[in-house]
């Protein structure tokens, strides 16, 4: 809380256009909802000024910070606010690298809403804005030594362009072979709670005696490379992962018996004896939420490994002619620092060059039709067209690469 700058004052007075495309000065804009007034940027720490968000309530007169979730935009030169819906504004920065140009501030949507009923305070969340879809998420779970890293494994070196993995957060101890960032992100438990409180996870859980959990970022960067993401967690992560905003496709595997389970369990030979009882205990409990949850899509019995992997591949999709190329990951679009800005219903178009609109210069269409996801995450969909020069009229629009 504080008092409110003297440029935010002056704009509030002269009124604001109802949000869109509001008065800048210096770097920073205000995008007026109902009673509030979203400041971005306006910290001048040259050359480039920092993004970050203050609430003027203009009821009671006062300034707030409120608590901002998400990976924050990095700082930039200039930028533009459009307000959409009414829940959130498009951040549009100017002088921006290709994959890094279009933000959104998400000021009122469902996610925003929860985290301020839990968090007690006022709460804004960064989403970058990126182009294309990803497929479905794949959320494999499953009691301990049922096989799920294997038919993942088998998974990956298959089809390896195709798919990613999701990789977890854990406070256990590697494991003989396993790699820090490759099968685990090896953390201290204070640090894994911190970033929990920070809200940079999808979900998490205690399970057989340890956190473990899915960063937003563990499941982006693999849809970002244009891949499937697999996701190996526990029955409570993937309740967690059903209730959130990703859409994903759940599959529970089973053992053929628990004796079998336990022979798998031994064999595998990384537990103590304790941990194995410990992880036989949990499995009884973890087969019957798996079965009769209503989370799970699809039900997987793993009693022939080759047979239980080509289950699985026919639950993919890739039983049949298959491209293993990964998609494309398109990126954006590289922003001047002269800008004009307008919109119409679900286009915004930018004119990029002079800010006379009388001349010929660049125009880019934003199409903001098809946009999914968003905080904690992505907002996926944003699709570009360019029309190459003004004189052309809005007929010539040619898709960018
Ligand atoms: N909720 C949740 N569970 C996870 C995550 N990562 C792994 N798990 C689950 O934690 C349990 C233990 O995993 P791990 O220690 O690797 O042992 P393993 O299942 O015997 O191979 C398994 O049920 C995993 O599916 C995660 O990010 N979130
Ligand atoms: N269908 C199967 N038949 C026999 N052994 C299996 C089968 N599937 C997996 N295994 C073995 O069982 C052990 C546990 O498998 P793993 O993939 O580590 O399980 P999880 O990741 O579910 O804990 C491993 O030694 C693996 O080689």
């Amino acid at each position: 809380m504080g008092e409110a700058p003297a440029f935010i004052i002056d704009d509030l007075q002269t009124g604001f256009l109802n949000g869109f495309d509001l008065k800048s000065q210096g770097c920073a804009t205000a995008t007026v909802i109902g009673n509030k007034a979203y400041l971005i940027g306006g910290v001048n720490d040259e050359p480039t000024l920092s993004l970050g968000v203050h609430i003027f309530d203009q009821t009671r007169g006062e300034l707030v910070s409120p608590l901002v979730l998400g990976t924050k935009p990095t700082p930039c030169k200039g930028h533009s606010a459009v307000l959409l819906n009414e829940d959130r504004i498009l951040m549009i920065k100017r002088g921006s690298v290709p994959d890094d140009c279009i933000w959104f501030l998400e000021v009122d949507t469902q996610f925003v809403r929860e985290q301020r009923k839990i968090l007690g305070t006022e709460v804004v969340a960064w989403s970058k804005g990126v182009r294309g879809n990803a497929d479905k998420p794949v959320v494999i779970s499953g009691p301990s030594g049922v096989g799920k890293g294997t038919l993942i494994s088998m998974l990956m070196k298959e089809f390896p362009s195709m798919f990613g993995f999701s990789v977890s957060h854990t406070t256990r101890a590697p494991r003989g072979m396993e790699k820090d960032g490759v099968h685990y992100h090896f953390t201290e438990r204070s640090a894994m709670e911190r970033e929990i409180e920070d809200g940079k996870f999808l979900e998490f859980a205690a399970v057989h005696g340890n956190l473990y959990g899915t960063s937003v970022e563990a499941v982006e960067v693999v849809a970002d490379a244009g891949k499937r993401c697999i996701l190996d967690i526990d029955v409570q992560g993937a309740r967690s992962v059903k209730a959130s905003s990703l859409d994903a496709m759940f599959i529970f595997v089973c053992p053929p018996s628990m004796e079998e389970l336990e022979k798998r369990l031994r064999a595998r030979g990384t537990e103590t004896e304790e941990q194995v009882q410990k992880r036989l205990r949990n499995a009884q409990t973890e087969i019957e939420q798996g079965k009769s949850s209503g989370i799970f899509d699809h039900i997987l019995y793993n009693d022939n490994l080759e047979e239980c992997y080509e289950s699985l591949k026919k639950l993919l999709g890739l039983d049949g002619n298959i491209t293993t190329s990964p998609k494309a990951s398109p990126k954006g679009v590289e922003f001047p620092m002269d800008l004009a800005i307008s919109k119409i219903d679900q286009k915004i178009i930018i004119k990029c060059g002079s800010p006379d609109l009388k001349t010929t210069s660049n125009l880019i269409v934003l199409d903001l039709s098809s946009l999914k996801g968003g905080a904690p995450g992505r907002t996926r969909g944003l699709d570009f067209y360019a029309i190459e020069s003004f004189s052309n009229g809005l007929n010539g629009f040619n898709q960018l690469s």
